[in-house]
């Protein structure tokens, strides 16, 4: 029989905060609902969304991860909670390795611990390889290959599009601090480029040599970070001349360190994982 109150943990990498559940202990049958109840901010625990910590199916990989948005929708994968899981997996007492096999909708992905005083200060993740696999719609307005120009209430957004696992649109602007991103990004998620919706990152230079980012995620809105958008915005950067393979990308919560590598083309995200705080609740909530 299912139990009914749930021990969950509350974490955040850079600001992005989600409510972890082990599911070798309890099973949340429909955890897209449970998502939508638990991550309202008012009536709920709230969160950016739910992350099931599982058995892994591949003998290859350790654990895996579910990841439900605010909205209910399941996406492929998040990097700010793969770091999440690291510490978490870590101090639990869940396993004592310091290289963590992670198997997720979009592939087992390697967790590598900085651990200082058996606390995990700081987790690499391999994301593997980016993907420039345009939207079928993404024609309309668009230019040559991954590149495109969007329509969003009367403003041209230029970007690159760039999977992550999960999708992407990248947009360098000028005025990042004052734009309205909540505006903006609302529209282009669902633009009609995107018939599956999309993660937008709206990015800027800056003379610090960081690359400021504000993120509207598909299915949970503004974030405070998002390790998929940081990789793909770096990506983007150096695929627009903007900056090198490597490159720091500040968000409203958080630093995270992205490295595009030349040798296997794998991007390695760096950055720091946090708990909150733990509590209890009844699956019907
Ligand atoms: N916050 C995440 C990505 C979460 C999923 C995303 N909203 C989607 O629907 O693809 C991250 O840190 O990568």
């Amino acid at each position: 029989m299912t139990q009914r109150i749930i021990k969950f943990t509350k974490m955040h990498g850079a600001g992005n905060d989600y409510i972890y559940v082990n599911t070798l202990i309890y099973n949340i049958p429909d955890p897209a609902a449970v998502s939508v109840r638990w991550s309202d901010r008012h009536k709920g625990i709230g969160s950016d969304g739910l992350v099931l910590i599982g058995a892994a199916s591949s003998p290859e990989a350790d654990y895996s991860m579910r990841i439900f948005n605010a909205d209910g929708s399941e996406a492929m994968m998040c990097g700010n909670a793969s770091r999440c899981i690291g510490k978490y997996l870590y101090e639990k007492g869940m396993t004592d390795k310091s290289v963590i096999r992670l198997e997720t909708l979009s592939g087992i992905k390697t967790l590598k611990l900085y651990i200082n005083d058996g606390k995990v200060e700081r987790v690499t993740v391999d994301m593997l390889c980016p993907a420039f696999d345009v939207p079928a719609q993404y024609a309309p307005g668009c230019s040559d290959g991954n590149d495109g120009t969007l329509l969003a209430d009367g403003r041209l957004f230029g970007g690159t599009f760039v999977s992550m696992g999960n999708p992407h649109f990248v947009t360098f602007v000028n005025d990042i601090a004052t734009l309205d991103i909540a505006r903006y990004g609302s529209i282009l998620e669902r633009h009609a480029a995107f018939p599956s919706r999309c993660n937008i990152e709206f990015a800027q230079p800056m003379a610090d040599g960081t690359i400021r980012t504000r993120v509207w995620e598909r299915g949970s809105g503004i974030t405070m970070a998002c390790g998929t958008g940081a990789c793909a915005t770096a990506v983007a950067a150096a695929l627009t001349g903007r900056s090198g393979r490597s490159s720091r990308i500040a968000m409203d919560g958080g630093t995270l360190d992205i490295t595009w590598q030349e040798a296997d083309n794998h991007v390695m995200m760096a950055g720091p994982a946090e708990f909150v705080f733990e509590g209890e609740i009844n699956l019907d909530n």
